[in-house]
């Protein structure tokens, strides 16, 4: 535990140029809870790293960005923050080339699948793009509050007052295996009634009007009866359906003809460009991913062979705000269709994911959002959807403020943690529960 609590570190401000220049990174890890939600790796933890970044530059002003807080994130994040003191937080091209020159030798990064993120193969960039994500954040959220401007202003301005989310239905268990975690009062969902009772309630609290279903977690036969038993209780409203590529071709294409009529996409049914390639071929419903683009390497192939009719951005994949709203314009030019993924996260990266959202003209589906069920915040007040939607801020940066009591009891949790949630693990989490256990091999059905 001795080694990993200097993670906890505070840069000395070197050489005063001008306000604008960064004088201190802190990198604080945290731990949150989390539901037992099923995906077909197996079920979330009850408690899931983060790290949030705050970036003080020479006048004091402190900008804050959040991102993934798994062992490999932090082990890149470290020498970032101790790099960046010196360089103007306008300077965000500049991170990227800092990035590259002191986050570590790609070929010490193994091209297993990441099992947490559920967003294909792991490669040196994609961590490394997510960790500068979460420093170009906290970057635009302090230039922002020193020029009196919000994040959507910084990249262009805004093109809608409101961002729509689309409720994130799971499988789950009532509780975490073995009692651990937070207790919550949701309940179990494991078939259609389940489903549709979960998702009343998330269109009751927050509005959401349509529904995306955590698929690959039971033979597809029950989840083709879940996404029916949705459209029989919402009549018309779009539902989307993602297994995490957990189905061959000919599965894929037999949910696609079964559900045709009812589903506005089709998530990853199947994994890698050739299989989407395969499936999109024989069915004209749209397939939308997150895991076989997930960089801008891997658009030639699956746009030129029209694998996928769908993205889902997430900043965090794709290094930052700016580089989504390339990854938009590159949809636009194509002709495909823009979403926006999430994992779990907290209010500070959704309201990143709000203000570049806000400035995409090309957003066509309403963006998933975990947060609903995330409990826990490190923000002071925390967003609130109304009618399936959050308010496009206009405050100073990214418009919330750090609640240093909650960031301090969330670290103090990971300090405490003996290692086991530091990285996230559903397979292992799963075998809580079932100890024979073992992530599926692929396709799984
Ligand atoms: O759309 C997706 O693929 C995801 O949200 C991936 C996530 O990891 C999700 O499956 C989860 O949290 O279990
Ligand atoms: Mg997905």
């Amino acid at each position: 535990m001795g080694e990993r609590n200097s993670y906890m570190q505070t840069v000395d401000p070197v050489g005063p140029s001008d306000a604008f220049t960064v004088a201190e990174v802190r990198l604080t890890p945290i731990l949150i809870a989390d539901p037992p939600l099923l995906n077909t790796q197996g079920v979330h933890q009850p408690y899931t790293p983060r790290l949030i970044i705050e970036v003080v530059t020479a006048d004091g002003t402190s900008g804050v960005g959040e991102t993934y807080g798994d062992t490999r994130y932090l082990d890149l994040a470290a020498p970032l923050a101790e790099a960046l003191p010196g360089h103007r937080v306008t300077d965000l091209n500049g991170l990227f080339t800092l990035a590259e020159q002191v986050c570590g030798d790609p070929a010490d990064v193994s091209d297993s699948v990441d099992v947490g993120g559920l967003r294909g193969v792991q490669t040196a960039d994609k961590l490394r793009l997510s960790v500068i994500s979460g420093f170009e954040v906290a970057c635009l959220d302090a230039l922002g509050k020193q020029l009196g401007l919000p994040v959507h202003a910084l990249l262009g301005g805004k093109v809608r007052d409101a961002v729509d989310y689309s409720a994130y239905l799971f499988y789950r268990l009532a509780e975490h295996p073995q009692g651990q975690g937070e207790p919550d009062d949701w309940g179990a969902a494991l078939d259609p009634a389940g489903v549709v009772a979960q998702a009343r309630r998330f269109a009751d609290r927050y509005g959401f009007g349509s529904f995306k279903l955590k698929g690959g977690v039971f033979p597809p036969e029950q989840e083709i009866a879940a996404v029916r038993a949705l459209a029989d209780a919402f009549p018309g409203r779009p539902l989307r359906l993602d297994p995490n590529g957990a189905w061959s071709v000919e599965t894929s294409l037999r949910v696609a003809r079964e559900l045709g009529g009812v589903l506005e996409y089709l998530e990853d049914p199947a994994s890698g460009t050739g299989r989407m390639a395969q499936v999109s071929e024989g069915t004209a419903v749209p397939l939308a991913t997150n895991m076989c683009v997930t960089t801008f390497q891997e658009i030639k192939e699956a746009f030129a062979r029209d694998a996928v009719q769908v993205v889902l951005s997430d900043h965090h994949y794709w290094g930052g705000l700016r580089n989504t709203q390339q990854l938009a314009a590159i949809c636009r030019t194509f002709g495909v269709g823009l979403s926006m993924h999430s994992n779990t996260h907290l209010g500070i990266s959704l309201a990143a994911m709000t203000h570049v959202a806000a400035t995409v003209p090309n957003l066509d589906f309403a963006c998933d959002s975990h947060y609903p069920w995330q409990t826990e915040d490190v923000i002071t007040e925390r967003h609130v959807f109304t009618g399936g939607a959050l308010t496009v801020c206009d405050l100073p940066g990214l418009g919330v403020e750090l609640d240093r009591d909650a960031l301090k009891a969330l670290h103090q949790r990971w300090l405490d943690d003996d290692g086991t949630m530091r990285d996230r693990d559903d397979a292992a989490a799963m075998r809580k529960a079932d100890p024979d256990w073992r992530t599926p091999a692929v396709p799984r059905w």
